[in-house]
């Protein structure tokens, strides 16, 4: 039965809870992709996905195993350029310059859109010097102003006061969570305009992941969030709009995460959302 029919929601979204103050404005586009395959070797991984990620909008990525969910985040900030099998075709735009034009620098672009990955993966150096060490790369590196700015990225990470007293320890001594949110503080420290997490809680608790759920509503206030996870409860939760994938790398439907939800246009997004695969 169709859930227009029984007009019941397949999952409950949260989204209503978040759409205030920035979030409110009308969407303009950050990032475009257009007719974008990826490849490795002559495996096609990402099949003609043209889309849209609104600008302050959390952005879920959502789809089986294998779908290409991954892929496609690591192509907004090529992350794929190190990946010697890869390569694509088509074209990727971030605020309307295709990313793959020979004068983007891609470590300068990854300033512009961090990521954060699975695994929390500080670097073994003190908490203080994580969030400096994009700030160092960028040459910004007179002491107060670094203060300042570590501070602030501690403080939009929601860690600042859990370890302003030992801002010299190792960053590898903090919990999961907090690692998470150090990463998270990193990637913030040289002011990017996108954030992509990919799959950011799935290795944490579920205090740990509530804490960076409630953290991914507040970012979204200022930048652009794109997140990939396997959690369909979690997209629900905190994205604003939600990208389908299914096998073979196709996007299928890409909406407001409530429409995706509650009310999905493809039959195959339905079956999928309820649980009939994947
Ligand atoms: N480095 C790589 N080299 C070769 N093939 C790869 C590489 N990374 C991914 N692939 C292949 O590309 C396809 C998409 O993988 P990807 O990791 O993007 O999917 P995903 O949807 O993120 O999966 P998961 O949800 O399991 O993390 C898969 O068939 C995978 O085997």
């Amino acid at each position: 039965m169709s859930t227009e029919q029984n007009n019941e929601p397949i999952i409950k979204t949260g989204v209503q809870n978040v759409a205030i103050g920035a979030r409110d404005r009308p969407d303009e586009t950050v990032l475009e992709a257009t007719n974008l395959d990826v490849y490795y070797g002559d495996e096609r991984a990402i099949d003609d996905v043209s889309i849209e990620i609104p600008e302050t909008k959390v952005t879920a990525m959502i789809g089986p195993s294998g779908c290409g969910k991954s892929t496609f985040l690591r192509s907004i900030n090529r992350m794929n350029d190190q990946i010697d099998a890869a390569r694509i075709d088509g074209d990727l735009y971030f605020q309307g310059k295709n990313v793959y034009d020979e004068d983007v620098d891609p470590v300068a672009l990854r300033r512009k859109i961090g990521m954060v990955f699975q695994k929390p993966n500080p670097f073994p150096k003190s908490i203080h010097d994580n969030v400096a060490y994009g700030l160092r790369v960028q040459g910004k590196d007179d002491d107060v102003n670094l203060d300042e700015a570590v501070e602030r990225a501690l403080r939009a990470a929601a860690l600042w006061d859990e370890v302003k007293d030992k801002l010299d320890s190792s960053g590898l001594d903090l919990s999961g969570g907090q690692q998470q949110r150090l990463c998270i503080a990193r990637a913030i420290a040289p002011d990017p305009e996108v954030l992509l997490m990919d799959e950011p809680a799935s290795a944490l608790d579920p205090i740990a992941t509530s804490k960076i759920e409630d953290l991914i509503a507040d970012l979204a206030e200022e930048y652009t969030v794109v997140i990939v996870t396997h959690n369909m409860q979690q997209a629900a939760r905190i994205s604003d709009k939600t990208a389908v994938f299914l096998t073979g790398g196709e996007l299928v439907e890409f909406d407001d995460t409530t429409t995706i939800f509650e009310n999905p246009d493809d039959n195959r997004v339905e079956d999928y959302i309820t649980g009939k695969f994947g």
